[in-house]
């Protein structure tokens, strides 16, 4: 310290530009859907007339949609950028950066392949950043042996891998993605440049050992008699059944813990909590709560990272970009988290399904203007104070310095002794522990609940979007991946909205109001489904009726609905061109829209409804990060993966045919009864709707009828939407 730029602020916020043309342009799209408004409520249909009801349905449709659009305003409203100063935090802090404790958790060794798992670990071992400061704690829900015996063969492989990557600077540091990286170059280092051979060569040992392994679903007989900690898993009987492993493989404060060059590892340890099945383990947020205790024991870092076994740190600097918000003199004692964007290391070109790309690029800036970003989960730094329910106060300045120094008596065996009750099943019955402390239980996202309540207790939290990704995932490969994802997470968000800690009243005054609503486009998304289901069935069935439910082409109150129409869609694709997509990527992007809303959220909308009245559970069905080989080349050439029959699927392509027919009995009636332009005058907007269905849903016909690949929709699935959506028509076009 004592350096003159001691004034000088670690981060800087700026406001987005172009803020005022969006409000006035906003106000606008308002104006019209005012105007909507008011063309529903003075042309209602008299008692009696065709079509009173499904108006009055729509007039409650499209109120819903119009208060919907003015929530997600707000995250288009106030959008800020935030930009560090490593250089100053270095400078300043030398050697009185806080420790950092990063928790990496997975919970099954074969849809989450501990190789994978492995990748991430050796990226965050390799961070730019004093290694005595740094913890990494692996938390196994699957309890795997193999994971174990990867974890160990990482542990060695990270003596030579840290120094290298020290050494050359190498980016990004998960060796998979490295190497991947290097062989794309001009003139590939890999041929040239022998300490890259070397490692690569390492890598490539451990990677087989690890791989073959898992195939075999056994670990090798002589590794389990080298290493004493196999020992642990004797009285092992099954993944949810199981005493506390807990292992220090690294202790960072023996000097004897060094890499191939003399340097000093960074602390590392597994962990796989005590299991029962009487007792609910509430799935990650349980692992998280149970690796804050263990390591307050054994590092106790003042702040926190939490990632996703599939999430590798994609920059050696994002730590010291975090840190510069934690430890600005100014700002940073009021920040809680840091929330950085989930970014995908697997979406190909025209994403085919979600890609959070909006989501990443807009909406977190916005809500980041209004006091800060949701914790999502993965790709997250906290102060380990804040997490465990610190309350907000002025005088909540961290002292960053500590002594950290000072000896510690006992040995790694002797510290693992001591803290493995922390992660027993009991520990936590009568604490608060899962309620006011640590992550919060019994919601599907236990990350967008727990920073909720951070907020609400005062505090902010701040969103970094480096233009270098600073962690890559994989992101679902399949439809119905997406779909369960989604679900799981509308339906979280739904009930958080429903619960005690609704942001529409908890919420209420500990936060902006622009934030309860950033907060409310999310809860409402399981909602949403209900207007979504009536738009993409009602006015397509009363085409088939030849009954008019907009207004006609030529008369004014077709305006407000074509310009919120095309504002709308057009804003929509400037919006993701601009955060980097194409515009098939935009056009698939829009079907994955319908689909969610359609099947995941009509899904968390029902579930959620009978958990409140008491008849089902949460649970968390885990996402699949590896996929077979044919599926995997669908994927790279996005061609629609169905596979299976399910009840989404049965929806999904009901709507489809539903709205194949209807558009079918549309051109008939051109044909038979009137003439192309007297329909088109009356219904152009519904002919427009109807049509936009049929278009986007092309993949599923294809799908349906003229795939022959293993990913398409078995017939069953065809048979019966063919079925029922006859039936629909025909029973409604009898009926009136
Ligand atoms: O019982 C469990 C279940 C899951 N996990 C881990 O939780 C992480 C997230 O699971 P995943 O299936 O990949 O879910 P996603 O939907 O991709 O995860 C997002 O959404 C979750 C909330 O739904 C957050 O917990 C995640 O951080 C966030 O990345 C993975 O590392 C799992 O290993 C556990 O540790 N224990
Ligand atoms: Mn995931």
């Amino acid at each position: 310290m004592g350096s003159d730029d001691q004034h000088l602020p670690l981060f800087e916020t700026k406001t987005a530009r172009g803020r005022v043309v969006y409000r006035v342009f906003a106000a606008t799209v308002f104006a019209g859907i005012c105007l909507i408004w008011a063309y529903r409520l003075s042309y209602i249909p008299r008692e009696g007339e065709d079509g009173r009801w499904v108006w009055i349905g729509l007039i409650g449709v499209e109120l819903w949609f119009g208060l919907y659009w003015v929530v997600t305003q707000a995250l288009r409203w106030n959008q800020v950028y935030r930009r560090t100063f490593k250089d100053r935090l270095s400078h300043r802090y030398k050697n009185e950066l806080p420790g950092v404790d990063v928790f990496v958790c997975t919970a099954d060794p074969t849809i989450e392949p501990p190789i994978m798992v492995m990748n991430t670990v050796l990226s965050v071992m390799a961070y730019d950043y004093s290694s005595e400061k740094l913890g990494i704690y692996l938390s196994d829900d699957g309890g795997s042996e193999l994971t174990f015996y990867a974890f160990l063969e990482a542990c060695n492989f990270a003596r030579y891998w840290i120094p290298y990557c020290k050494k050359f600077n190498v980016g990004p540091r998960s060796p998979a993605a490295y190497f991947v990286s290097i062989s794309d170059q001009l003139g590939s280092r890999l041929t040239t440049d022998s300490d890259a051979i070397k490692i690569k060569k390492l890598y490539e040992e451990m990677e087989k050992r690890i791989e073959t392994a898992t195939k075999l679903g056994r670990i090798p007989e002589e590794a389990r008699l080298k290493h004493k900690g196999f020992s642990q898993w004797k009285p092992y009987s099954s993944p949810r059944d199981h005493d506390t492993i807990l292992q220090i493989l690294i202790d960072g404060k023996d000097p004897n813990a060094i890499d191939i060059d003399g340097c000093r590892l960074p602390t590392l340890v597994y962990l796989a909590r005590e299991k029962r099945p009487q007792h609910h383990h509430n799935f990650k947020a349980g692992s998280m709560n149970a690796l804050i205790r263990v390591s307050s024991k054994i590092s106790n870092g003042q702040i926190i990272l939490n990632l996703d076994c599939d999430m590798y740190s994609n920059s050696s600097q994002s730590l010291l970009d975090a840190l510069c918000f934690f430890m600005d003199e100014e700002n940073g004692h009021e920040i809680a988290f840091v929330q950085f964007p989930q970014s995908f290391e697997n979406v190909t070109k025209n994403e085919l399904y979600d890609s959070l790309r909006v989501i990443s690029n807009v909406e977190f800036h916005g809500a980041d203007g209004f006091g800060g970003p949701l914790y999502v989960g993965t790709g997250c730094f906290h102060r380990r104070d804040t997490l465990c329910g610190r309350k907000f106060t002025q005088d909540c300045k961290i002292e960053w310095k500590r002594d950290d120094d000072q000896k510690r008596l006992q040995s790694a065996q002797e510290l693992e002794e001591e803290t493995r009750p922390l992660a027993s099943c009991t520990y936590e019955q009568n604490t608060q522990w899962g309620n006011e402390m640590g992550l919060k239980y019994g919601c599907p996202v236990e990350d967008v609940i727990t920073g909720l309540s951070i907020q609400c207790k005062g505090w902010k939290s701040a969103y970094f979007n480096p233009e270098r990704k600073a962690f890559l995932g994989v992101t679902a490969t399949t439809l119905p991946q997406t779909l369960v994802q989604h679900k799981r997470w509308s339906e979280g968000d739904f009930q958080i909205l429903l619960s005690k800690y609704s942001p529409a009243w908890y919420g209420y005054g500990s936060i902006s109001l622009g934030l309860q609503l950033c907060y409310c486009c999310y809860c409402l998304w399981a909602p949403n489904c209900l207007a979504t289901l009536y738009y993409t069935i009602i006015p397509s069935l009363y085409l088939l009726k030849g009954i008019s439910l907009f207004p006609q082409v030529s008369s004014p109150w077709f305006l407000p609905f074509a310009y919120v129409i095309s504002a709308k869609y057009i804003y929509s694709l400037v919006e993701f061109l601009w955060s980097g997509g194409t515009i098939l990527g935009w056009w698939n992007t829009q079907r994955i829209w319908l689909y969610k809303r359609t099947t995941s959220y009509l899904f968390a909308f029902i579930d959620t409804i009978l958990k409140k009245l008491g008849f089902t559970d949460s649970t968390f069905i885990i996402t699949a990060k590896v996929a077979d080989e044919e599926v995997f080349q669908r994927y790279e050439k996005e061609i629609m993966e169905f596979g299976t029959s399910s009840p989404m699927f049965t929806i999904l392509a009901t709507l489809a045919m539903l709205n194949v027919f209807c558009f079918i009995g549309a051109v008939k009636r051109v044909i038979m009864v009137d003439s192309i332009f007297s329909i088109f005058e009356a219904m152009a907007l519904q002919i427009l709707l109807c049509g936009v269905l049929v278009l986007i849903n092309w993949p599923l016909y294809q799908g349906l009828f003229l795939r022959k690949d293993k990913g398409k929709l078995p017939s069953s699935v065809a048979i019966k939407s063919f079925v029922l959506a006859l039936v629909v028509c025909a029973s409604f076009s009898l009926m009136y």
